[in-house]
């Protein structure tokens, strides 16, 4: 992979399709000539000059605009160059096939992001966030983006970062005076050392998980006994007729996934079969289906119909549920917001619409707070920062025996490589290829 490096990559930086302006981007040892000569002499540095640009035959392309940015003070540090012509896809085409004959290659997904990662411009998360940027569903998945971008992320997993390996040091120079390494560890100030390490990273650990939830978006599936409107009210939601209503119970089978935007958060909502004894297998499937969504939702409603009696029992534990008490229509009842040992109840109706502002005012609660100062992560993030936790509470472990200063230590020294890992300061390369293989081409 770095030896690729030595070549110059061009690709389309802006969309497919037409539009007012293209940008082709180059990126990589062979621009300054690449630039001479589309431009006729040497442009000036980060300077917007207006050229003609030209087949090998002499016959014009397009006018338009180019700029260089000399290494190392570029976006991926190498000498980049960007012309921007008219956005039709023929003529970028055109113009890139003519960028390949000068000595460009096409990028591979990811690659300007990854030479700015391996020249140092942005971390591994900050490059992350360039692509989650680009994707976000919402507005606060963008600003979250942009918070991880800036940094946000990573100057917290630096911080624990240096905690780990100050705390190392503290056991290591102990283990020096071995004799004494027992007296000389201080274990309470240790003990309460690691503690307050636990709690940083746990937090952390809160934090990504938010940030991965709003980045993914929120997990959401709709559980109950069949006719209790979860169907209707995936289309209330959906503000579309998306699943099939009907009034006989067990309609819906299959699941039904639906992203759907609430007050500037994204959800994907999943509608699911209803649950009840049943020797049809079709229906037995479908049922199946739906308690294997709901084992790794991030919020179940349970839905409840005229005079269903909640059913506790079908939502697996540890996972958030809000308690949706449908058809108020026809009890006549008044839409309203009840907690119930700290379990959110909602009073509504699918079908007239009564309480659905309230529902989602809650739906985009469960990440709005969070959104406040909150930054984008991934999954990759979370599993890391779980497995630096797990880490930890060994080291502490090790210390609380007081037998093994040097097992805490190298504890520790794995705390420090998975949180390594998720700024890219410590990894593989394979790692690497999979992360920017699932950017876009051009980014
Ligand atoms: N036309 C265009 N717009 C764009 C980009 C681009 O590549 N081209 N970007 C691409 O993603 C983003 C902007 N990101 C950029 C980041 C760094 C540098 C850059 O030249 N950095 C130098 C100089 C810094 C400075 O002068 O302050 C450096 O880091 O040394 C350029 C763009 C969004 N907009
Ligand atoms: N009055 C009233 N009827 C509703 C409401 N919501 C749904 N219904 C009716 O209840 C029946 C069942 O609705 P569905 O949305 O299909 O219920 P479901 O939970 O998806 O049912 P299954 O797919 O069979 O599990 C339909 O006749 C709906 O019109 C509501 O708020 N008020
Ligand atoms: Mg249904």
């Amino acid at each position: 992979m770095a030896a690729d490096r030595t070549d110059t990559i061009a690709a389309i930086a802006t969309p497919p399709g037409a539009g007012g302006i293209g940008v082709i981007r180059l990126s990589g040892p062979e621009v300054p000539r690449i630039a001479a000569r589309l431009f006729g002499r040497d442009p000036s540095p980060r300077h917007a000059h207006l050229a003609r640009f030209t087949d090998a035959a002499g016959e014009l392309i397009d006018t338009g605009l180019l700029i260089h940015f000399p290494a190392p003070a570029s976006f991926t540090g190498e000498h980049v160059l960007e012309l921007q012509v008219h956005g039709s896809p023929a003529l970028l085409q055109r113009l890139l096939r003519e960028l390949h004959h000068l000595g460009a290659r096409a990028a591979r997904a990811g690659e300007f992001s990854e030479r700015a990662f391996l020249n140092g411009k942005l971390d591994l998360v900050q490059a992350e966030a360039i692509a989650d940027l680009i994707a976000a569903g919402s507005e606060a998945a963008a600003r979250a983006a942009q918070r991880s971008l800036q940094g946000e992320f990573s100057r917290r997993v630096h911080a624990l970062v240096e905690a780990t390996i100050a705390l190392r040091m503290r056991i290591e120079a102990a283990m020096d005076f071995s004799d004494e390494a027992i007296e000389t560890l201080a274990p309470a100030a240790l003990n309460e050392a690691v503690d307050g390490l636990v709690d940083r990273l746990d937090a952390l650990l809160a934090a990504a998980c938010q940030g991965q939830r709003l980045t993914d978006g929120l997990h959401v599936v709709l559980l109950g006994r069949p006719n209790a409107g979860k169907s209707s009210l995936l289309n209330a939601l959906a503000a579309d007729d998306r699943a099939i209503v009907t009034a006989r119970p067990g309609t819906t089978r299959d699941l039904l996934r639906e992203v759907v935007r609430v007050d500037g958060v994204e959800l994907t909502l999943v509608d699911t079969a209803g649950l009840r004894d049943s020797t049809d297998p079709i229906e037995q499937e479908g049922m199946r289906r739906a308690r294997a969504e709901a084992a790794r939702a991030d919020l179940i409603l349970s839905v409840l119909g005229e005079d269903d009696a909640p059913a506790c029992d079908e939502v697996p534990p540890g996972i958030d549920r809000m308690v949706i008490h449908n058809k108020i229509d026809l009890s006549g009842e008044a839409p309203r917001l009840q907690r119930i040992d700290g379990i959110e109840h909602l009073y509504l109706s699918a079908r007239s619409g009564t309480g659905m502002n309230l529902l989602r005012e809650r739906l985009a609660a469960r990440l709005v707070p969070a959104a406040e100062g909150g930054f984008s992560a991934r999954v990759r993030h979370v599993e890391a920062l779980q497995r630096a936790g797990r880490e930890l509470r060994e080291a502490r472990a090790a210390l609380a025996h007081r037998d093994a200063p040097e097992l805490a230590a190298e504890h520790l020294r794995q705390v420090q490589n998975a949180l390594g890992e998720i700024t890219g300061a410590f990894g593989a390369e394979d790692l690497l290829g999979r992360i920017f293989a699932n950017f876009c081409i051009g980014k």
